[in-house]
C-alpha cells in the first residue's frame, strides 16, 4: 500500500479551480519530487498534504486512512520551508530540539535525538550558535535538523535550497540524498528546478497548470517523455524542436520532411499518424552531431551564438524548421564559427516525435540507450 495516496483532488481559491483531479500514490521510502514552471501547483499540493489547505474535492489518504480533516500536527509530518523559519533568539541546539520541547519529551530523549541529528548534519560545533552568525547552508541544515529529530512519517520540503548559492545548493542537494538514503525516510519535494529534480527524486511528478502531467523515475521521464511539455522541461539544454510533415509512416518508422526539404527517419510506432500531418521533431542537444553536409536526418543551419563552456561547446543555430533555434552541444575542441553553416545530423533512435496534439509517439530504443 503507498503512503500516501492523493485520489481525484481539486482545490479551488475562491470560484477558481487551481488544482484539477490530481492522482498520485507516493510509496514508503520515496523522494518524490514535485516539478513545474511557476505557479503549475506545486507547493499548493505539498500545503494540502501538510494540512495547511484546505482540500476543495477528492481523498487524501496516509497509511491508508483518509486525513482530508485531520490537522497538521496529527499527520506525522515535519515540513522543511525556502525561509528556513528558525527563531533567531534560540541557539542551534534549541531550534531542533524545539518541537521536541513542546511534545514534551523528556530531556533525556530530546538531548540524544538532537545530537544524533547534529552528527548526521555535521553541526555539532554550532550547537551553541545563534541563526544569525550562520551561513545559508548551514541555517537550512538547522532546518533539516528540526525536521529530522521528530522522526515523522512523512518528510515535505517547500524549495529548501532556493536561497543558496549555486555551489551551496549542490552540496546541500547531496547531502539531502544523503540523508534520505541513510534514514529510509518519504519524502515529498517541491523545486522548479528540473536539475534539483533529476538528481535527487526516485520518482518525479511533473506538473503543468494545476495538473500532473507524468508521474515516473527521472531517466524514465527523460528518456521517453509523454509529450512535448514534458519533453521541453527536462533536459538542460532543452530538447530542440523542429516543425516537420509526415511523409510515410508504419510500425517502425516515421519518415518526415522538415521546413528546407530535408527527410528525417524516426525509429517511432507511427501507424497512427496521418500522412501529411503536421508534427513536432523532437532532438536533445548532445544527440546533434556535425558533419560535413546534408544527408538525410540532418540540420542545415547558420551559428547564431558559440559559448564555449571548457569541456564542450554549445552552439546556437537557426534554422529554417525548429521553432526557436537549436542548440547542438559539441566537443569543444570543434572548430566553428560565429555566422558558418553547418550540418547537425541525428541518429533515428534518438528523436522524439510528437502528434499534432502534443502527445509522444511510441519511441522504438535499442537497449543501449
Ligand atoms: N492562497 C491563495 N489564494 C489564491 N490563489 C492562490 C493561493 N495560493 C496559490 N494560489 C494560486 O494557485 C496557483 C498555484 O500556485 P503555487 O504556489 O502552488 O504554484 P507553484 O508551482 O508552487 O509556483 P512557484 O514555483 O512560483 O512557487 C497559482 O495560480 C497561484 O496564484
Amino acid at each position: 500500500m503507498a503512503q500516501v495516496t492523493l485520489r481525484n483532488i481539486c482545490k479551488s481559491f475562491g470560484d477558481i479551480e487551481t488544482i484539477h483531479n490530481v492522482d498520485l500514490d507516493i510509496e514508503k521510502g520515496d523522494l518524490c519530487v514535485f516539478v513545474g514552471p511557476s505557479g503549475c501547483g506545486k507547493s499548493t499540493i505539498l500545503r494540502l498534504i501538510a494540512g495547511l489547505e484546505e482540500i476543495t474535492s477528492g481523498d487524501l489518504n496516509m497509511g491508508g486512512v483518509r486525513v482530508n480533516e485531520l490537522p497538521p500536527a496529527e499527520r506525522s509530518i515535519s515540513m522543511v520551508f525556502q525561509s528556513y523559519a528558525l527563531y533567531p533568539h534560540m541557539d542551534v541546539f534549541r531550534n531542533m530540539a524545539f518541537g521536541l520541547k513542546i511534545a514534551k519529551r523528556p530531556t533525556s530523549e530530546i538531548n540524544e535525538k538532537v545530537n544524533w541529528a547534529s552528527n548526521i548534519l555535521g553541526l555539532n560545533s554550532y550547537l551553541d550558535a545563534k541563526p544569525k552568525s550562520l551561513s545559508g547552508g548551514q541555517r537550512q541544515r538547522v532546518a533539516i535538523g528540526r525536521a529530522i529529530v521528530r522522526n515523522p512519517d512523512l518528510f515535505l520540503f517547500d524549495e529548501p535550497l532556493s536561497n543558496l548559492d549555486a555551489a551551496l545548493r549542490v552540496q546541500t542537494r547531496m547531502e539531502i540524498a544523503q540523508l534520505h538514503r541513510k534514514l529510509g525516510a518519504t519524502m515529498v519535494y517541491v523545486t522548479h528546478d528540473q536539475v534539483e529534480a533529476m538528481t535527487l527524486a526516485t520518482r518525479m511528478v511533473v506538473l503543468r497548470a494545476g495538473r500532473v502531467e507524468q508521474v515516473g523515475k527521472p531517466m524514465d521521464l527523460f528518456r521517453r517523455p509523454c509529450n512535448k511539455f514534458v519533453a521541453g522541461f527536462i533536459g538542460s539544454p532543452k530538447m530542440n524542436f523542429l516543425k516537420v510533415t509526415l511523409m510515410r509512416a508504419n510500425e517502425k518508422e516515421a519518415m518526415v520532411r522538415d521546413e528546407d526539404g530535408t527527410l528525417h527517419h524516426v525509429s517511432v510506432e507511427a501507424t497512427k499518424l496521418s500522412l501529411g500531418e503536421k508534427l513536432t521533431l523532437g532532438v536533445r542537444p548532445e544527440r546533434l552531431d556535425l558533419v560535413d553536409s546534408a544527408t538525410d536526418n540532418t540540420i542545415k543551419g547558420c551559428i547564431l551564438m558559440v559559448e564555449r563552456l571548457g569541456d564542450q561547446t554549445l552552439i546556437h543555430v537557426k534554422t529554417s524548421s525548429s521553432t526557436d533555434h537549436c542548440i547542438a552541444r559539441i566537443p569543444a575542441e570543434s572548430k566553428v564559427e560565429l555566422g558558418d553553416t553547418v550540418y547537425l545530423k541525428v541518429k533515428s533512435h534518438h528523436y522524439h516525435l510528437f502528434d499534432k496534439d502534443e502527445q509522444a509517439c511510441h519511441r522504438l530504443l535499442p537497449d543501449e540507450t
